[in-house]
């Protein structure tokens, strides 16, 4: 028998039909609600391997307020849904489901969902327990290392960031704990980067005294489970004058997780992590805090006594003057920015590259995303393997398909030879699909089938080739609005939105610009044999006012061409735009523009290639592109296309 199925539909017909396909196909329903309450109750009475949820059901509440529920209770669930709007997907994409059906579906699609989705949960589940047990190792390897006591918390630490993510961890900043250890505590400032800030550092940095800090401290919230207040319940917590509070202004913190912690010793102290994401914990950073919480007490007691393990080998401790670094992971070299969102948005590539999920990253033009599609890549298991990168908004809609998934010889007129796809080429790599918000509608079923059911079928041929491709896509566009208005399928969005990263814009993360624009003058500098060695003061308050709306690219464009232009040691003064708003639209306008215009003519320089330049009879330009053979040339001759030029272009 398979899993057990609850179905929430308030449509009968629809409702029995789905019974009826699922019944067929070995599943077991065990009930169909009509509403949210119905549901509870029917869940509350028999536990559903997995729930099919519509989003508008009869009563007040929506599929959407259910999944919340099923959420926090761990029951994958898919939705089943007309096109809704672009809030009502904002709101169903944040409760995280396993799959999203557009009605009406066919049999297949329904069955595949659900072996996907089943398919995913197993996964998650292994990759959770996989993820435990490594920490709970790792956790216990810490405790009999011979560290010194702030050593040992920094290696905590580092040990937990990739599951549990912070920018300031605090251990003893608790009124119950001892002098000799209350000051350990890291603040982050880059990818495995921490600056100690000992009571000492924070009285200079909050200009208060010891005794206030301790006094501070002794009005923090504690708590006997392990608990996180996000956001505005974070505010609250803070309202009143505490040492929480004190930290959250000092250093932009909006979230925290808190572990109390109970040493058989009978000291009870807490380990408090902060992040300046308003919503950075949720209940499965809870869940995997308590159970790891009896490796952290032993950790903590230890780091209590001194640090030191028993009869350790007593090594000199690394230094831990100014920032103690465990260094960027390799692949991440090249990668310029300590900004919290850029770690932010790294500690989510260090977590998902060895997943194997397909990944959307998401950008304004210009942020970086490519090099974090190349980071993910390198730090994968494929790393190996080919990494095929292609622009969906390059290619005219006419040619991605033969792009993506090849073509038999004599598949269409001009295809003269066969030609392998980039999915083919890709197999046991990653392909990247940039700009998948511009791939033509008619396309993006097929490219679901593909992340689907992991096989192709090159254009004009019946084999169906298995392949093995992980999926990195990107898009500067707002696909929920994409979605919403048509232009994009919501469950391609669904199916390539398991792990979405948002890379920020330059504006959001000002702080990195300093940074960037020395690692660009370095790069340019050598390139143009030069020697410049800095910005004058005037330079780089003018890069910090400006709001780049081109992001790092611009940057790069504008350093580039200083150090270019500059004559003497140092680049002294930077010409950017006088305006200084977001003109997101004209920059997006003039590309979409230039790309229609050019889509043609590559297009039309595409198929001559085919046909070797050929414009007239069978098998020619004029043939496939359906033209007068006339009109072709004319258009050619308007669009600055040169027959000699085809030519010389094709025997390249
Ligand atoms: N964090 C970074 N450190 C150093 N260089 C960077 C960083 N991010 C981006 N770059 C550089 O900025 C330029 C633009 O980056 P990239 O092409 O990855 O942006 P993109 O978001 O993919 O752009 P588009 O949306 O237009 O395709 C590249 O030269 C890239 O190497």
């Amino acid at each position: 028998m398979k899993e057990e199925i609850l179905i929430v539909e308030d449509q009968f017909v629809e409702a029995d039909y789905l019974r009826l396909m699922l019944t067929r196909a070995g599943y077991r329903v065990i009930d169909i609600a009509r509403s949210v309450n119905q549901a509870l109750l029917f869940i509350q009475q028999q536990r559903p391997d997995f729930v099919l949820l519509d989003i508008f059901l009869k009563g007040k509440q929506t599929g959407i307020d259910l999944a919340w529920q099923l959420q926090e209770q761990g029951i994958p669930f898919i939705y089943l849904s007309a096109n809704s709007s672009e809030d009502v997907l904002n709101e169903a994409k944040a409760t995280q489901p396993y799959g999203f059906l557009v009605k009406p579906f066919r049999e297949r699609d329904l069955l595949v969902t659900l072996e996907i989705a089943k398919y995913h949960h197993q996964h998650s589940l292994e990759a959770k327990y996989r993820k435990e047990a490594q920490l709970k190792t790792t956790l216990n390897n810490i405790v009999i290392e011979p560290l010194e006591s702030e050593h040992k918390f920094l290696k905590i630490i580092t040990a937990i960031q990739p599951h549990i993510p912070f920018d300031f961890a605090a251990l003893g900043f608790e009124h119950t704990l001892q002098p000799d250890v209350s000051s350990i505590s890291f603040l982050r400032v880059g990818f495995n980067q921490y600056q100690p800030i000992g009571f000492t550092e924070l009285s200079t940095i909050t200009r208060k005294t010891g005794e206030e800090l301790l006094h501070l401290q002794s009005n923090n919230v504690s708590a006997t489970n392990v608990v996180f207040y996000n956001d505005e319940v974070f505010d609250n917590i803070c309202g009143q004058t505490s040492l929480d509070k004190l930290l959250a202004n000092s250093f932009h913190l909006r979230s925290y997780l808190c572990i109390p912690i109970n040493t058989p010793g009978g000291r009870s102290f807490s380990f408090r992590l902060y992040s300046r994401r308003p919503d950075a914990y949720n209940a499965e950073h809870t869940a995997l805090s308590e159970v790891v919480r009896l490796q952290l007490t032993t950790c903590f007691e230890n780091i209590l006594q001194g640090g030191r393990a028993h009869n350790a080998v007593h090594h000199a401790p690394p230094a831990l003057s100014g920032h103690a670094a465990v260094g960027r992971p390799v692949a991440f070299e090249g990668i310029i920015g300590k900004s919290h969102l850029l770690l932010n948005a790294l500690d989510m590539v260090g977590e998902v590259a060895l997943m194997d999920t397909s990944v959307l990253i998401l950008g304004e033009s210009g942020t970086g995303k490519e090099k974090i599609a190349d980071c993910i890549h390198a730090s994968s298991n494929r790393k190996s393997g080919p990494f095929i990168k292609l622009n969906c908004a390059t290619l005219p809609s006419s040619l991605i398909e033969s792009e993506l998934f090849g073509h038999e010889k004599g598949a269409f007129t001009g295809a003269l030879e066969k030609r392998i796809g980039k999915f083919e080429k890709a197999n046991k790599g990653t392909i990247f699909l940039d700009e998948i918000g511009e791939m033509p509608v008619e396309l993006q079923v097929k490219l679901l089938r593909v992340l689907q059911e992991r096989e192709i079928e090159r254009v004009g041929g019946n084999d169906v080739i298995k392949i093995d491709v992980r999926v990195i896509a990107a898009t500067n566009k707002n696909l929920e609005k994409e979605v919403a208005e048509g232009r994009f399928r919501l469950d391609l969005y669904y199916r390539l939105n398991v792990f979405p990263i948002h890379i920020p814009a330059l504006r959001e993360r000002k702080e990195d610009i300093p940074a960037l624009a020395y690692h660009f003058m370095n790069r340019y500098n050598h390139k143009a044999g030069k020697r410049i060695s800095g910005f004058s003061d005037d330079a780089l308050k003018k890069m910090m006012m400006y709001d780049w709306p081109g992001n790092i690219r611009e940057l790069e464009n504008l350093v580039e061409r200083q150090v270019l232009l500059e004559k003497g040691p140092i680049i002294e003064d930077v010409s950017l735009p006088i305006h200084r708003g977001i003109p997101e639209a004209p920059a997006i306008d003039e590309k979409r523009m230039k790309t229609i215009h050019e889509n043609e003519r590559d297009y039309i320089v595409a198929v001559l290639k085919k046909c070797n330049g050929r414009i007239w009879g069978s098998g020619g330009a004029a043939e496939i592109l359906n033209l007068p053979p006339t009109t072709l040339t004319s258009k050619m001759k308007k669009l600055g296309i040169k027959k000699g030029y085809i030519s010389s272009e094709s025997e390249k």
